[in-house]
């Protein structure tokens, strides 16, 4: 081979890596360090694929930095070499002074591949503040020419080294025209390499990298768009296709948050609606969500009309059920009551009400729940229990002055066995026939005074 020339190997394909292997093999073996006059052989492919053991050269920052690029893809290859090279720049207090070395770090035991890499210090920093094209350039010439000294020395000291692979180095995140590294790498390799062959790779980008669209593209989008008309209904039966966002005609429906939860919300109701399980008032009953295991389960009516009117207490309109609360049912199963009265003992009296069906219920003990779940019911219902008992007291004693006073006439029950408890009333026979006369009373009255 003519000295500065170059000789170009094609594989068939860069996702062919087999193919990509043997033209790397091909270039490496022909070139064979030592070999001829040596120079830059270009071949497509990916650089990776390169056999074991070769020496893969890239242009690095001196900042300790494989943040992007071909850089990044070594990074995540060699995590071993990677450290190597950042220890290697932040060792070192002044991290430009790098610039115009390699860092030659020989395969890692523990990085999958397993070969050298050249690490070309041809800029200071990376990013905006990368060094201008002609810095980079005299830096690689520096660096390369290391590089290559590096390697020899390897040889030297009998260990095997591969022959050299290279990136188009520069020529992406550093901006520097590739024909002018090029240029460089000829030129040094040629002098310094004893007829070694660096092969560089033409590689073929697939990640795509999102371009900014163009005002001029947006403005053109802009007309589009205007220039389309889409009718509401149209809209709306777009909405109704899909859940989420639907395109109608290029046009793209976004429903707001609000509209969605309306959604959300009616077919809820609908859902329950054609279970059935609403009741007359279109009141719906228990929902039970379940979670865990149960999660199969969630949202479905797990409950139906009639067993839920099963749990609910016995209701005939008795508004005040609530004022029952703790009372046992074998208190009232008889439809008696006992009621404490002051000054006298307590008095089994008959409650004019009747339950049908809950209290015809004999020898089920149960408690009386409450239905009511309105508030202050409970002073409300003591309240009249109190005004009950002053005007029942205040009766009692009209009727205990009548009966001193031989007024009215007292009837003869057996019930006064175990009505009147014991004391004052048994003892007395003057209060025994009272009482009997506050029965008949009590009878009476509590017939009108139906709230009790
Ligand atoms: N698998 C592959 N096989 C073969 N060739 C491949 C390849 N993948 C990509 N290439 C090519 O390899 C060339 C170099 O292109 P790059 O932009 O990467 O490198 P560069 O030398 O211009 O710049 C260095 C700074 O870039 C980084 O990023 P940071 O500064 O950290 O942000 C570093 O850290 C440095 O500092 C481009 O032709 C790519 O097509």
């Amino acid at each position: 081979m003519e000295k500065g020339q170059t000789e170009e190997v094609k594989a068939s394909s860069s996702t062919d890596a087999q193919a990509t292997t043997s033209a790397a093999a091909t270039a490496s073996n022909s070139a064979g360090s030592g070999n001829g006059d040596g120079g830059v052989v270009m071949v497509h492919g990916d650089i990776f694929a390169a056999p074991a053991n070769s020496v893969l050269v890239h242009a690095c920052n001196c900042v300790g930095s494989w943040g992007a690029g071909i850089a990044l893809a070594f990074k995540q290859k060699y995590p071993a070499a990677y450290e190597v090279y950042r220890s290697h720049c932040e060792s070192r207090s002044n991290p430009a002074g790098l610039l115009g070395t390699t860092l030659l770090i020989e395969p890692q035991l523990t990085d999958p591949g397993k070969h050298w890499i050249a690490c070309l210090f041809a800029s200071a920093r990376y990013g905006k503040r990368v060094d201008t094209p002609d810095m980079i350039l005299e830096a690689t010439d520096a660096a390369f020419e290391h590089m290559v000294n590096q390697v020899a020395n390897v040889e030297k000291g009998g260990r095997e080294i591969g022959a050299l692979h290279a990136c188009k180095i520069n020529s992406g995140r550093f901006g520097v025209d590739w024909e002018r590294s090029r240029e460089v790498l000829n030129k040094v390799v040629r002098e310094e390499g004893n007829g070694r062959t660096v092969t560089v790779y033409e590689f073929e980008e697939v990640a795509p990298t999102k371009k900014r669209s163009s005002i001029r593209a947006k403005a053109a989008a802009r007309t589009a768009s205007s220039n389309t008309t889409t009718s509401f209904a149209e809209l709306g039966a777009a909405f109704n296709e899909t859940e989420d966002a639907t395109s109608t005609a290029g046009l793209t429906y976004q429903p707001t948050k609000r509209a969605k939860r309306v959604a959300k919300h009616s077919s809820f109701l609908h859902r329950v609606a054609s279970t059935g399980l609403t009741n007359s008032s279109g009141i719906k009953k228990k929902v039970r969500r379940s979670r865990g295991k149960e999660a199969k389960t969630r949202g479905k009516l797990v409950t139906s009309l009639s067993s839920l009117a099963d749990a609910l207490p016995d209701f005939e309109g008795f508004g005040d059920d609530a004022d029952y609360e703790d009372i046992e049912t074998d208190e009232v199963q008889a439809g008696n009551k006992t009621i404490g009265i002051p000054g006298l003992s307590d008095v089994n009296i008959t409650i004019a009400r009747t339950r049908s069906g809950n209290l015809a219920q004999a020898g089920v003990p149960k408690k009386m729940k409450s239905l009511g779940t309105k508030r202050g019911m409970k002073k409300k219902k003591e309240k009249l229990e109190v005004a009950e008992r002053e005007r029942f007291q205040k009766n009692a004693a009209v009727i205990m002055a009548d009966q001193k006073f031989g007024f009215g006439s007292a009837e003869k029950t057996n019930e006064g066995a175990t009505a009147v408890s014991t004391g004052e009333a048994a003892s007395s026979g003057g209060a025994a026939s009272g009482l009997q006369a506050l029965r008949a009373f009590i009878h009476r009255n509590m017939a009108i005074q139906k709230a009790l």
